[in-house]
């Protein structure tokens, strides 16, 4: 699987190596205890349009909560329909805008986009020669996402020279990482990799080639390539004209994301979710007349308005020990649903949810109804399921839906905004959006394989973290998952990771008060343990 790729790891450069590297955040001596924000310089051109280049850039980084300053290389006209007009600014107001912000405002993290001539790089390198900061994030924009050239071909000698040898990190599209190369043909995954690893040479710490435009793929293919090892970042490919300033946009958030503190995978993959999420929230805007729109970065700035009414009468900690119920189990075991949940209740599971595939509606509403009678007694929430309306009927505290289910946005219209909505998320991309749609919390997984569920992609410890790890909001972990590896399991001690989730090593079992008190106190001496 994609993300089977260790996660922090980062190749520092020799720019890096000058600076000691302190959450800009947190940073604060003796004498200024004022408080820092990330802070990202953008050395770029200038999009009239405002899709991409500088702007994108600034609202980038503000999304991602870092404080971005501007080096303007270029003035472009252009829009929607395409780049009218380039006009380089001269080299010394380049010198001038780069000597003002570096020897000022304590610059974390140099981003690049246009630098329109080989006299600006060199300009740029001997700046940060001057000024070192923590990361060089170099997006070598050649050509425009709606194809028109920005930059001559003697630039390209000088990004291979003498920028990508002081880069952290280089994210070159399928155009350009071929015109680095001399026009090599990239057309399947294995040839980006090769790619990589000849852009490496030039002397990046590490190289990310966006696959986006590579034929016959349903995915977004993405290849990071840190030296050692060639990882493939799949994501979604999201059906949108709104596409413009994806790269400016993807380079950006990275550097924002190392400005805060990230390793270089932590911080691509958080991008890589920015920016699917902005693009699927922005893929019906209509700005402009032309075949590619922009986008709306600061998309989560209107979920969270949505959603800034709600009061969540929801405790992260209900995600402790979360029993799921199963009809076909209960059926073998020769149980009606209220015992089942009674038994789990008196077993000390924190959170109910029934989850009963095949229970007539009927049958299935008047369960809950008593269910929710019991729980309420015990003081402990229940949920239901898919079943929308089967929630509503028997005003149950929430709803658990699938990635095929209900959308979040449209559950939490229905159901209001004190009940819980949980909702299965395998990758950072589902996380983000879960977030953004007003979710309460995450079931991840199958962590482990199960029978329990059919056809269900197993994501592993790797994937429950690097899910925690991109997570605004808490994650209980499901799938496989009993008394003999739920230690395992809350041991990988990540942030946002508040519980399991389990259904046949309850339910499919003799004793349900037994198995759920023995794996109560599994969680509970792992819980002091990490305390
Ligand atoms: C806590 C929790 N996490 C994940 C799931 C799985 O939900 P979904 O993907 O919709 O699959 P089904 O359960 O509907 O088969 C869950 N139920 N609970
Ligand atoms: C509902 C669900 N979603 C992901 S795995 C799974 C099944 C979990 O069941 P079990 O705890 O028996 O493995
Ligand atoms: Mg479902």
């Amino acid at each position: 699987m994609a993300a089977l790729v260790e996660l922090f790891h980062f190749h520092s450069s020799p720019i890096l190596q000058r600076r000691s590297h302190v959450p800009a955040a947190m940073a604060g001596s003796g004498e200024d205890r004022r408080r820092r924000m990330p802070h990202v310089l953008t050395v770029a051109g200038s999009d009239s349009g405002a899709g991409a280049g500088v702007q994108a850039d600034i609202k980038a980084c503000g999304a991602a909560g870092a404080y971005c300053s501007s080096v303007v290389t270029a003035v472009t006209a252009q829009n929607t329909v395409s780049v009218q007009g380039v006009h380089p600014l001269p080299e010394d107001s380049v010198r001038d805008q780069l000597r003002s912000v570096l020897s000022d405002m304590a610059v974390d993290v140099v981003k690049t986009g246009m630098l329109p001539s080989p006299g600006v790089i060199k300009v740029l390198c001997d700046s940060l020669r001057e000024f070192p900061v923590q990361a060089l994030v170099v997006d070598p924009v050649m050509v425009s996402t709606s194809g028109d050239r920005l930059t001559s071909h003697s630039t390209i000698a000088g990004y291979r020279n003498e920028l990508l040898p002081m880069a952290d990190i280089v994210t070159p599209n399928l155009k350009e990482a071929s015109a680095l190369l001399g026009g090599m043909s990239l057309v399947t995954v294995a040839d980006m990799c090769t790619a990589a690893k000849e852009i490496y040479k030039f002397g990046p710490r590490n190289v990310l080639l966006k696959g986006g435009d590579l034929p016959d793929s349903s995915d977004a293919i993405d290849v990071l390539f840190d030296g050692e090892n060639c990882h493939e970042l799949r994501g979604l490919r999201i059906k949108t004209r709104n596409t413009h300033g994806t790269g400016c946009t993807l380079a950006s958030s990275i550097a924002a994301e190392l400005a805060k503190g990230s390793s270089i995978l932590q911080a691509v993959q958080a991008a890589k979710s920015y920016v699917e999420s902005a693009l699927h929230y922005s893929k019906d805007l209509a700005i402009g007349h032309g075949p590619q729109g922009p986008f709306d970065h600061l998309f989560r700035l209107k979920a969270h308005d949505l959603n800034s009414d709600r009061k969540p009468s929801f405790n992260a900690n209900d995600l402790f020990l979360y029993a799921v119920t199963d009809s076909g189990m209960n059926k073998r075991w020769g149980r009606s649903i209220t015992e089942a949940v009674k038994a789990c209740l008196d077993g000390g599971a924190t959170i109910i949810q029934l989850r009963e595939k095949e229970a007539e509606t009927r049958n299935f509403v008047e369960a809950a109804t008593m269910c929710l009678e019991i729980c309420l007694s015990y003081g402990v929430p229940l949920l239901i399921n898919d079943r929308v309306d089967v929630a509503l009927a028997c005003n149950a505290d929430g709803v658990h839906v699938g990635q095929s289910d209900m959308p979040v946005s449209m559950v939490r219209k229905l159901i209001g905004p004190g009940k819980i909505i949980g909702v299965s998320c395998k990758t950072p991309a589902h996380a983000e959006k879960a977030w953004a749609d007003g979710a309460d919390y995450i079931g991840c997984g199958g962590v482990f394989p199960t029978n329990t569920k059919a056809n269900n992609l197993t994501v592993g410890l790797d994937g429950l973290k690097a899910v925690c790890l991109s997570s605004k909001l808490p994650v209980v972990a499901i799938g496989g998952i009993g008394a003999g590896n739920a230690r395992s399991v809350m041991e990988t001690g990540v942030p946002k990771l508040k519980g399991v989730a389990v259904v046949s090593a309850l339910f499919d079992r003799e004793c349900v008060v037994t198995e759920t008190r023995r794996l109560r106190s599994i969680l509970l001496e792992v819980a002091a343990a990490t305390k």
